[in-house]
């Protein structure tokens, strides 16, 4: 209650354009459908998730690291929990805390504070390389519910900013860089030795430069019925994606014809197999699609790393033709522009 009477007096702090959908009672979500259908989205979308739809969900311990577990979770999921990741939760806390005085702010301060090498952004996740949305003009039927700072991690050390909340929320970022790093090297390497792969090829295939932090809020959506997405249904481009959610819940991930919840686990991190890995493996580890629902009444926060193959490194795999991920980021960027979805590694099919 209390906390809902907070949210209720954040309104400035959303971005104008949720502040009106939500006080004007127009209904987005049925064109939202329109545009997924016609995106191939429609089986999916259609069906509803409750909390019992949540599935176990295979954990994969980072201290013990069972090879065949996360080999299993790769192939069968394409996602899996990380536990015993090495992340103090205390550093977790302050991140979240942090990011929610951050998102308090009004829509005009965020505009100004956060700036170049990050970016404020919403509406969309969909960005160029520089930070900025790909689709500013995005109309309301494919709007995403999120706004989110973009934190390009090898670039973090040139922000500099007065303000004594962006300062601070900079070095808990480069500290949670650093974690990240770790745990995403770990895993690609047990992954490369589950998968056989030649050291020396795989090694271009994680690049640490090119990962970057995504912290979103997803707003409440009160006034209007039926679905809304905070996120659409899509693959994430990444070799991995970890993703730190707050207790609030909403991500959910597709498998065996079925949306399922990925409830919220304190100290608990999420690892997503992306589309680079997916090619990597030559198709034994699974690109695994998601979204993310909002809630009605309470906004959610997430705090997202994405890493990538060096731009210029090759991918040879049976499946597809090799392509470099700057082919594919670019092909990306394109289909988003034009058509106004990601095909992804369907357009590099052998
Ligand atoms: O917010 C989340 O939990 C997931 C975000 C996500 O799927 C993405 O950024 O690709
Ligand atoms: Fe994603």
């Amino acid at each position: 209650m209390i906390r809902n009477m907070l949210q209720m007096s954040n309104v400035g702090s959303y971005p104008p354009v949720f502040r009106q959908l939500n006080g004007e009672g127009v209904h987005p979500p049925q064109q939202m459908m329109a545009q997924l259908k016609k995106n191939n989205y429609s089986m999916e979308d259609t069906s509803t998730t409750t909390q019992e739809d949540s599935v176990p969900i295979p954990m994969v311990d980072l201290e013990c690291l069972s090879l065949h577990k996360l080999g299993d979770a790769c192939k069968n999921w394409g996602l899996f929990r990380l536990v015993n990741h090495g992340i103090p939760s205390t550093l977790l806390t302050k991140l979240q805390y942090h990011a929610k005085m951050l998102f308090g702010l009004s829509f005009e301060s965020k505009q100004a504070l956060i700036t170049n090498p990050m970016s404020y952004f919403w509406g969309t996740p969909a960005l160029t390389p520089s930070g900025t949305a790909l689709n500013p003009a995005a109309s309301t039927s494919t709007m995403n519910w999120l706004e989110g700072f973009n934190v390009p991690l090898t670039q973090l050390p040139h922000f500099h900013s007065e303000h004594p909340m962006l300062h601070c929320f900079r070095l808990l970022l480069e500290e949670y860089g650093r974690h990240l790093s770790r745990i995403a090297t770990t895993l690609f390497e047990s992954m490369a030795k589950n998968l056989d792969l030649d050291p020396k090829q795989s090694e271009s295939k994680l690049d640490e430069s090119t990962a970057f932090i995504r912290v979103y809020r997803y707003p409440p959506r009160r006034s209007l019925a039926g679905e809304a997405w905070g996120m659409i249904p899509h693959t994430d481009s990444s070799v991995l994606s970890i993703v730190n959610q707050d207790h609030v819940g909403g991500l959910e991930i597709f498998k065996d014809n079925k949306w399922h919840l990925v409830n919220p686990i304190p100290n608990t991190l999420v690892v997503h197999i992306g589309d680079m890995m997916q090619a990597i493996s030559d198709d034994e580890y699974m690109s695994v699609k998601h979204r993310v629902r909002v809630k009605k009444q309470e906004e959610r926060l997430s705090i997202c790393y994405f890493v990538f193959p060096a731009e210029e490194s090759v991918i040879h795999s049976s499946k597809y033709k090799p392509f470099t991920y700057k082919d594919f980021q670019e092909q990306v960027q394109k289909d988003t522009r034009t058509l106004g979805y990601k095909v992804g590694l369907q357009r590099f099919k052998a």
